[in-house]
């Protein structure tokens, strides 16, 4: 919206307003009202007062209007800012104008004949009303649409130049996107909900079973009671009390049916949304799990997916229960005494307003809180999940306090919802109690004055003090929705998460040769995009060939690896398997083709049949066991309590870690594939069973594609091809007399390993990046008897 037309609006309005109040005030011609009215004012008479709320409107509107056209850059942020004060005293005009009613229905027995009374109250609220609306389209105006000429354009953070026009910009629409994000959030809940149309249908209609009932109660109790005090007859005491009886029965039965109902549609929502939070979660790209820890990701789905279906399912019930009471007892308010209902209804805006101040604040805290909880946890579940390293670190306290200082950041926030919750119920406590006082005293009047009977205020009473709790409920609702909606959006912002790495490849070729190429790749991890960790790397795995990836720790060996597996995306050149580049391969294609044993294999907490069959479906025992065979894992597995179907605990720490990389060895082996990646894959393993396993590995080597990470000499040097690293580029490449007779780095790393052996100094010393343990593993297998020669890759 333009400024100019908005302004235009506004003073249209304020001039229709003047106009047609001051019209409806002097009742179309007698100007001389204002002189009588001031003269000789009568509150249950004078209207003046009625057009004076016309000043309220015009300066507010007035004000806006000039503070816009005077300063389009900041004007509009200042109306939005004060917007709550517009509505307060819009609201206040409103509550005058329905109090002058009554006070005029005191004086006038029937107000159809003052019908510019009647039109001037309308026109008062209406106007109102208006007043609100054009605040808000002067608050709405936006940069985007002004034109550039002189003025600067607002509140589009990025058409502003300076800083602090760039800070209120982006609170704006940070406020703007926060707002049209919970509506997002509840219709995408409703959507999620669709499914159980039904069921919520069932629970809709016993709710307006038990709701419609519920409003008949206070109804005969006020017949009763009037059948007792003025009737005195016992015949209209007991009608009432029998009707009464039935009312109660239908509707409790009919409440728990609806309660039932709910409970079961939201438990059905819970596991709709852990179902697709999960499967979102597993299909993100590796990148994501570095950027975001276990504890925020495992918090999001437990406590936060409860918190949705809890609260939603609470409240949506409480809010439907409530409002639909609601409306009956108003019906009934108004069928009794609409002068009455009128008093109650007034004080209804305020509490409104209140519960809208409450729950926005307290959405913005539950979302803190949500988040220094996930803090926690994170905490928590790191020190559990290395509760070894803890105590061998001997730093159980430390962990505790910090444990502890993240629950005291949690308790500040808590601190703060409490005292907003203190606040929130004084509030709500005192505006009830106002409205219940104001009740009482023009309900004694009303009766006092025999426009009612005492039984029909009684029932009145009942149904406001019901009422009451309506309302009451229906405003902690919205806390408790927003609360929901906070962690539903949280929920959300993962399910709807589309992974950056997408792994929709089609390519699935029936025969695969297994030659990998890596082709000028450059790369860096996503959480550091401005370290390159491989620059400008290439090389060639041919088939039947054994490739050994050398380097210093950190050079980037395993950043090959993980762009061979597909688990992230080179930001320069390409990985091809069989001349296409990896991503363009299925999903499941390529990680049948390719298998990595990795430095330090993670097991599931299954039998060690489960692990070595992990991810395969229709798979014999034999091929297990023939797997294991190979891995030389047999041997200790049947030695298990039991066998094949013996457990392994938490990450395999029921295992040793030689005998975890011979489960994760014989999980790589079973798929015969035609890449197989070794990641350090036998450092854990004793010199024997390095040995037998290596003789399993040399048998299938020489008919795939072997790449070797390794530090040990012994495995490294009988490589057809040797590629060293150094800083993320490839420095080195050749065999291993290719690269001692070239005198480069491989060869120093050799010599210092030599070095290492012959003084045992370097052994208890590393040099920084040497790669000291490969002379520890190889003095180890010269000890053994058994020679070099049968040692071979
Ligand atoms: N997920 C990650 N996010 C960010 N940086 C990473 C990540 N993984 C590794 N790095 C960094 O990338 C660099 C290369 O790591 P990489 O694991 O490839 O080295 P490496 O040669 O295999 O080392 P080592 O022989 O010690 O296993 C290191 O500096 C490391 O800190």
């Amino acid at each position: 919206m333009r400024a100019v037309v908005a302004v235009a609006c506004n003073l249209l309005f304020i001039l229709a307003d003047i106009m047609v109040t001051t019209l409806l005030y002097i009742r179309g011609t007698r100007i001389s009202l204002f002189m009588e009215d001031l003269g000789n004012f009568d509150l249950f008479c004078s209207t003046v007062d009625l057009w004076v709320t016309l000043l309220v409107r015009v300066t507010l509107l007035l004000g806006a209007a000039i503070g816009v056209s005077r300063n389009v850059t900041e004007g509009p942020r200042r109306v939005a800012d004060s917007q709550n004060l517009a509505v307060i005293l819009c609201l206040v005009v409103m509550v005058y104008a329905v109090t002058k009613l009554l006070l005029f229905s005191e004086h006038e027995a029937s107000l159809t004949h003052s019908p510019w009374f009647l039109s001037l109250f309308s026109w008062t609220c209406a106007s109102s009303l208006g007043t609100v609306l054009l605040w808000k389209l002067l608050a709405r105006i936006n940069a985007g649409s002004e034109d550039s000429g002189d003025r600067a354009p607002v509140l589009g953070p990025e058409d502003c130049s300076g800083d602090e026009c760039e800070e209120e910009g982006e609170k704006c629409s940070d406020k703007r996107k926060g707002e049209s994000r919970s509506t997002a959030t509840v219709s995408q809940l409703l959507a999620y909900c669709r499914k159980d149309a039904g069921l919520l249908g069932v629970a809709f209609l016993f709710l307006l079973i038990s709701a419609l009932c519920e409003a008949f109660i206070p109804y005969y109790t006020g017949q009763a009671i009037d059948g007792i005090v003025i009737h005195k007859s016992m015949a209209d005491f007991t009608k009432p009390i029998i009707y009464l009886t039935v009312f109660a029965l239908v509707s409790s039965i009919a409440m728990g049916v609806r309660g039932g109902v709910f409970s079961l549609t939201f438990a059905r929502l819970n596991v709709r949304l852990r179902n697709l939070l999960f499967r979102s979660l597993v299909h993100q790209e590796i990148g994501f799990f570095d950027e975001n820890h276990t504890g925020d990701i495992t918090s999001r789905l437990t406590s936060d997916t409860t918190q949705v279906s809890d609260l939603i399912s609470e409240n949506v019930n409480l809010f439907l229960r409530s409002l639909v009471k609601g409306v009956g007892y108003c019906i009934f308010m108004f069928g009794m005494s609409w002068k009455l209902s009128l008093v109650t209804l007034m004080g209804f805006p305020f509490i409104a307003i209140v519960s809208k101040f409450y729950g926005e604040y307290y959405k913005k805290l539950a979302k803190e809180v949500q988040n220094s909880l996930a803090q926690a946890n994170k905490v928590a579940e790191e020190t559990i999940s290395s509760m070894k390293t803890v105590r061998s670190f001997a730093n159980e306290d430390a962990e505790a306090d910090n444990y502890f200082a993240k629950l005291q950041e949690m308790f500040q926030l808590n601190k703060r919802q409490a005292v907003a919750y203190a606040c929130y119920m004084w509030c709500s406590c005192i505006s009830e109690l106002a409205m219940q006082v104001s009740i009482l005293y023009y309900g004694g009047h009303l009766v006092v004055s025999g426009q009612m009977t005492g039984g029909t205020l009684i029932s009145f009473v009942i149904y406001e003090l019901e009422l009451g709790e309506c309302l009451e409920d229906i405003a902690s609702v919205y806390t408790g929705l927003m609360q929901g909606v906070g962690a539903a959006e949280k929920v959300f912002e993962f399910i709807d998460r589309k992974p950056k790495l997408s792994h929709n490849g089609q390519l699935a070729p029936d025969t695969c040769k297994g030659l990998v190429e890596f082709k000028n790749v450059t790369f860096s991890y996503p959480t550091r995009p401005d370290t390159p960790i491989l620059k400008d790397v290439s090389f060639t795995l041919r088939p039947g060939e054994v490739t050994a990836l050398v380097g210093p720790s950190g050079s980037g060996k395993s950043s090959c690896v993980s762009l061979l597996e597909n688990f992230y995306r080179p930001q320069q050149g390409e990985v091809f398997l069989d001349g296409h580049p990896v991503q363009e391969y299925q999903h499941s294609y390529l990680h049948a083709r390719v298998s990595l044993v990795g430095q330090e294999p993670v097991l599931f907490a299954r039998s060690v049949q489960n692990n070595i069959t992990y991810g395969l479906t229709d798979c014999s025992m034999d091929a297990v066991v023939q797997a294991a065979i190979k891995a030389n894992a047999h041997e200790f597995v049947t030695q298990l309590p039991n066998g094949y179907n013996t457990g392994v605990g938490e990450k395999g720490a029921q295992l040793s870690g030689g005998q975890k990389q011979r489960v994760a060895i014989a999980r790589a082996l079973i798929r015969n594939p035609h890449v197989l990646i070794l990641d350090e894959a036998t450092s854990a393993l004793d010199a024997e069973s390095e040995y037998i396993v290596q003789q399993a590995l040399n048998t299938i080597m020489h008919r795939h594609t072997v790449l070797v990470i390794a530090h040990r000499l012994s495995t490294v040097e009988k490589a057809g091809n040797i590629i060293v690293i150094d800083k993320g580029w490839v420095v080195e490449q050749g065999s291993h007399k290719e690269l001692m007779a070239m005198g480069g780095l491989y060869s120093k790393l050799v010599q210092r390993q030599v070095l290492g052996i012959e003084t045992g100094a370097d052994v208890l010393n590393p040099p920084k990046n040497s790669m000291w343990h490969l002379g520890k593993s190889k003095l180890r297998k010269e000890e053994s008897s058994d020679s070099e020669e049968d040692f071979r890759l």
